[in-house]
């Protein structure tokens, strides 16, 4: 099920982010750790007048992973190869990018932990050592040429740290987390957006988008596109906290940012099973959805937010879900 709170995004969706990614790392907005360490390690890297170290970026989709490993480039001044861990099937497919890699450059590699494991030795050995060794020819008769590669730079970002091994994750000199972002943070990211794409945001309007927008810069932006059409059509493309709201109520984003399927969830768990532990397979058929939907689509914000636990007899409510439907739980029951 798509939806418009999903973090993940499209190829399509991907093209139109382009123009609001903030291009230097004084222009990034929140991360405010990270964005010290990493401002340190590009400072240091350029006064040695080396490439800087191997960098990895963990942390949920849309929170700014691609976005930070493009900076890194622009503040090295060097040129960016971006490539992900499924669009590299073969060790030779990754032997072809990192021969053809500059010094200095930097090799973005999305979704790191999904590489092969033969694409994955040979960046080991890339990365420590900046060699290669590219197989010419096939079966008995195939030979194994070295080739030294210059120094480079690679980022890889993962949303799963803990699925790395171990080998690849200590050939990166610098580990940075991406937190959730906070609400005033997110606001300011809605106001640049709205500045780039030329449209006038109130700052209340602003504030009802971040508090929607789960902690992610990508719903942020995907919300604020909606917001602006909404006002385009039936304003003057001004978007101020009224329009916001009927455009958020328009596209079913309720005040705590959950959409049409999580609420769909609480309101089964509550409704038709007192509020659980009910088994997360029972759950998805009473509301008419995949489990593998309901559990990697919803369940993870509802977990985050408080609004159910796992538990090992299954899924329950929290006093926050019934809350938030304007419902009570049924008495004698010890709530979380
Ligand atoms: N700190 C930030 N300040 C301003 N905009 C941001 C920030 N972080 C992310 N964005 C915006 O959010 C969108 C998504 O960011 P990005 O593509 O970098 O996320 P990601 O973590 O790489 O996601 P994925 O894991 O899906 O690849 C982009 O449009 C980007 O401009």
């Amino acid at each position: 099920m798509e939806s418009i709170v999903t973090p993940s995004a499209n190829e399509a969706e991907r093209a139109a982010e382009s123009a609001l990614r903030p291009k230097l790392l004084e222009e990034f907005v929140g991360q405010k750790k990270l964005r010290k360490q990493l401002g340190l390690v590009l400072d240091a890297a350029r006064m040695r007048g080396n490439s800087a170290d191997h960098i990895l970026l963990s942390g949920p989709p849309g929170l700014g992973k691609t976005t930070l490993a493009m900076i890194v480039a622009a503040e090295m001044g060097v040129n960016l190869r971006l490539t992900s861990g499924p669009a590299i099937q073969h060790a030779g497919d990754l032997a072809s990018i990192l021969s053809s890699l500059q010094e200095g450059d930097v090799l973005f590699i999305d979704e790191i932990h999904r590489l092969a494991r033969p694409a994955e030795e040979m960046l080991y050995l890339a990365m420590e050592d900046f060699r290669v060794d590219v197989v010419v020819g096939k079966g008995p008769g195939a030979t194994s040429i070295p080739l030294t590669l210059p120094p480079f730079t690679v980022v890889g970002a993962t949303t799963r740290a803990g699925l790395l091994p171990a080998p690849l994750r200590d050939r990166f000199g610098y580990t940075g987390h991406l937190e959730y972002y906070e609400d005033e943070e997110l606001e300011r990211i809605i106001t640049r957006s709205a500045g780039l794409l030329e449209t006038k945001i109130s700052a209340p309007a602003a504030k009802e988008l971040a508090c929607r927008s789960r902690g992610t810069p990508r719903i942020a932006n995907r919300l604020l596109r909606r917001v602006c059409d909404y006002a385009q059509v039936h304003g003057d493309g001004e978007v101020g906290l009224e329009s916001a709201q009927h455009a958020l109520e328009l596209f079913e984003v309720d005040p705590l940012g959950l959409d049409r399927l999580d609420r769909m969830v609480i309101e089964g768990l509550c409704k038709r099973f007192g509020g659980g532990p009910v088994g997360v397979t029972t759950l998805s058929m009473s509301i008419g959805e995949e489990p593998e939907t309901v559990e990697t689509v919803a369940e993870p914000y509802l977990v985050r937010e408080g609004f159910i636990i796992r538990t090992p007899r299954g899924r329950q409510a929290t006093q926050k879900a019934w809350e938030h439907l304007g419902l009570t739980a049924p008495s004698g029951d010890t709530l979380i």
